[in-house]
């Protein structure tokens, strides 16, 4: 049906860890007509004006992460921005997950250096206090850092290869402290939190729980 242009589309932010199955889970979502899916553009960041950033990230970390992570929060702010003709937005993702996951990560770890993150950081506040985000809901694939640094090198994505499980316990304690410990304000969407760990043919009924809430929630903004 139709969205009505003058109001905006349900939004959905699913976030969760490198390898929790976002890209699968947006798929499940495929076959709805009344849901826009806008998944990570890792093309893009594969291949901007020819040159692989996300290949130079994770190759030369300390050189190419602000490079990098500068270029991801725009391609996010651009799919936070676009006009979705739907009823309902599932985004793979965020300006959130960026700043406070990501972002977040590298200042910790010191890949960044400090006036660096104070640049991205000034970005996202600027943004925070000037630009309207939709997010009515985020649905969180939560996973143990086991279960998906054994995907990622199943998935065996050429760039990921060297990351290693430490990378990948961090960014999963910065996804619990801001989606289950709750400690940024920024975005006030509640929370759908999956079990992700579940492997393909179990999650199918996990899916089927967020599916009713999205859908119903569609259906509101319909007829509102
Ligand atoms: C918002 C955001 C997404 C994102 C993804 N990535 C990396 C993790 C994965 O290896 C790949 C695709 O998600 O990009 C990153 O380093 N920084 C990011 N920031």
């Amino acid at each position: 049906c139709a969205m009505a242009m003058n109001t905006k589309p349900f939004t959905v932010f699913v976030e969760g860890n490198i390898g929790s199955g976002k890209t699968t889970f947006l798929e499940h979502f495929r076959r709805f007509e009344d849901i826009t899916l806008l998944t990570e553009p890792v093309e893009e960041w594969r291949n901007l004006k020819g040159w692989n950033l996300l290949d130079l990230m994770y190759k030369d970390t300390a050189k190419w992460a602000m490079t990098f992570q500068s270029y991801v929060s725009l391609t996010m702010l651009e799919m936070h921005q676009r006009p979705t003709p739907t009823p309902v937005k599932l985004m793979e993702r965020s300006l959130y997950s960026a700043r406070h996951c990501f972002v977040e990560h590298m200042m910790r770890s010191g890949t960044i250096h400090p006036a660096e993150f104070a640049v991205l950081d000034e970005w996202f506040k600027f943004i925070m206090n000037h630009i309207h985000i939709d997010a009515d809901l985020i649905v969180y694939l939560k996973t143990t850092p086991s279960v998906v640094y054994e995907r990622i090198k199943k998935r065996a994505r050429s760039e990921e290869q060297c990351v290693p499980l430490s990378y990948i316990e961090e960014l999963h304690k910065l996804h619990e402290d801001w989606l289950i410990n709750r400690q940024h304000a920024e975005c006030p969407a509640p929370v759908l939190v999956l079990d992700a760990d579940l492997d393909l043919s179990q999650i199918t009924e996990e899916y089927k729980k967020s599916e009713h809430q999205i859908l119903r929630k569609a259906v509101d903004v319909v007829m509102r």
